[in-house]
This record gives C-alpha cells, sequence and structure tokens, in this order.
C-alpha cells in the first residue's frame, strides 16, 4: 500500500482560496498511491482562531468540493484533514472529511478531544463524539485529529472497531515536537497498528508548526519521517504486517478490561 503524507505549509501570507487551489494541485499530482493523508484545519491553521468564525464551511463547502474532485481526479482514497464545519445549529465542530477514488465522501469524523483547555478551539468549537472507522480494500483506518493523540482509550476503541492503521491529521506546535514523535510511536507498538501521522509546516498565528510528519509500522519502527518544512512524505508498507505481529507477539489478548473505575474517578 503507498501512502502519501502531505504536509502543508500554513502561513499567513497565502490566503485560505490560495492554499486550497494549491492543496488540489498536490493531491492529483499523488495519483498512483492508494491514500492521501492531510493535516489538520489546513485552510485556516490549527491556532487561526481568528479565522475559524469566518472560514466555516458547511459540510458539502468549498473544501469538500475541491477534495471531493481531486480525489476523484486522481483515482485515490484522500483524507482530506479537517475544515471549520458550521453545523445546521450554527455550532462549529473540528471536522475531518474521508473521500474515497469516486469521490464520494466515505466518512466525517468531529474531532472528539478539543485543545486550548479554556480558551482557542476548546471554547470555540463544539466536541464530537463518535469514534470512526474507515473500511479501505487492504486496511481500516482509523480516524483522528492532533490532540486525539494523547488519549490511548480512542485508540483502543478504534482497535476494537477494526482499525488497522491509525491516521493522526494534526496542527501540531514545534515546543511540543518531542511528544509528537514519541505519542505516535507508542500508539503504533501498544495497537500494533501502523501509524501515520501528519503535520503542518510554517507558522500561523504566531504558532510554529513542528512538521515532522511521521509513518511508523506495527513494531514501532519508522517508516519514515519529514523534515520541518513543507513536504510530502511516500511510505509504502504491506497492511497484512498488522495481523502477523499480533500473531507473533500476540500482547492484544492479555488485556484485562473493565479496569474504568465507574464515573472516570480513579
Ligand atoms: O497536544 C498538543 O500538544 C497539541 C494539540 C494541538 O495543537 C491541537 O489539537 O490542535
Amino acid at each position: 500500500m503507498r501512502a502519501s503524507l502531505i504536509q502543508i505549509a500554513v502561513n499567513p501570507e497565502e490566503s485560505v482560496n490560495s492554499r486550497r487551489e494549491r492543496v488540489a494541485s498536490l493531491v492529483r499530482a499523488e495519483a498512483g498511491a492508494d491514500l492521501v493523508v492531510l493535516p489538520e484545519l489546513w485552510p485556516t491553521g490549527a491556532f487561526g482562531y481568528e479565522l475559524f468564525a469566518a472560514e466555516a464551511e458547511s459540510l458539502h463547502g468549498p473544501t469538500y468540493e475541491a477534495m471531493s474532485k481531486a480525489a476523484r481526479d486522481a483515482g485515490i482514497w484522500l483524507h482530506a484533514g479537517s475544515v471549520v464545519e458550521r453545523a445546521a445549529d450554527g455550532t462549529l465542530y473540528n471536522t475531518a472529511l474521508v473521500f474515497a477514488p469516486d469521490g464520494q465522501l466515505a466518512a466525517t469524523y468531529r474531532k472528539i478531544h478539543r485543545f486550548g483547555f479554556d480558551k482557542g478551539e476548546a471554547v470555540l468549537m463544539g466536541a464530537g463524539t463518535e469514534p470512526v472507522t474507515v473500511a479501505l480494500p487492504d486496511t481500516t483506518l482509523g480516524v483522528t485529529t492532533c490532540y486525539d493523540l494523547r488519549f490511548p482509550e480512542l485508540y483502543r476503541t478504534l482497535v476494537d472497531r477494526g482499525a488497522e492503521t491509525l491516521v493522526v491529521s494534526a496542527g501540531w506546535p514545534e515546543r511540543r515536537r518531542a511528544h509528537w514523535t514519541l505519542l505516535a510511536q507508542a500508539r503504533a507498538v501498544e495497537n500494533q497498528c501502523f501509524v501515520l501521522a501528519v503535520g503542518t509546516a510554517g507558522t500561523h498565528a504566531g504558532v510554529e508548526q513542528a512538521g515532522h510528519s511521521i509513518a511508523v509500522d506495527p513494531w514501532g519502527e519508522v517508516l519514515g519521517e519529514a523534515g520541518a518544512d513543507e513536504e510530502i512524505l511516500r511510505v509504502e508498507f504491506d497492511p497484512a504486517r498488522v495481523a502477523a505481529t499480533r500473531e507473533q507477539f500476540p500482547a492484544l489478548k492479555d488485556r484485562v478490561l473493565g479496569l474504568e473505575a465507574p464515573g472516570g474517578k480513579g
């Protein structure tokens, strides 16, 4: 399976419309890949809070249109990163879009863990509630977004639902780059899954982005890692390695379930 992780530079001198057109061309140029993955909120930047309301889209807005067409033109599965979705009741969500090679929408995922504690996304957006998997011909994707990476229980839920390739679409800051790499590898090892983690490059809203998109195999080995700037990280892997790893080292079978305390208090 060939996957292309497009680490998009988000810088304020490029308009949202120009970036959308540029990214559509980058996606089209990946024809021949099986799967293309884009980062979180690349139209506005994950920290472009002041743009969220103005650039919010209905689910079938301009990013949907451009990405659906790009997926169809390239004939690829496309995790198109996420957009600021304005729902019918006016609530904003950080919503990831996944398209099939015919351009049809295969899945949406509203980010469950919002970042910012008592500000930013955490107050500007609503929280998703539904973990999402997408069955591709050769693997099942578990769809997650940025800050989700810190919450292993979400990934276990995705594994229980059949996920074998965990996608993390992010806008991760440079300041915490060490966490990004470490957690991507940890999620791969503990879940015996491939992890495809794609972030943004550049600096927007004063927040330097980490870049360093990374692909990890079910043994925790790094298949490829990008640098800091805009770059396309292309990796090839055999999805059957997930079943083989789980058979050779069956740690997932030793899970002890039901340890969570009722009400979430330990
Ligand atoms: O958890 C982190 O350090 C970064 C999370 C983040 O930037 C996000 O979810 O947008």
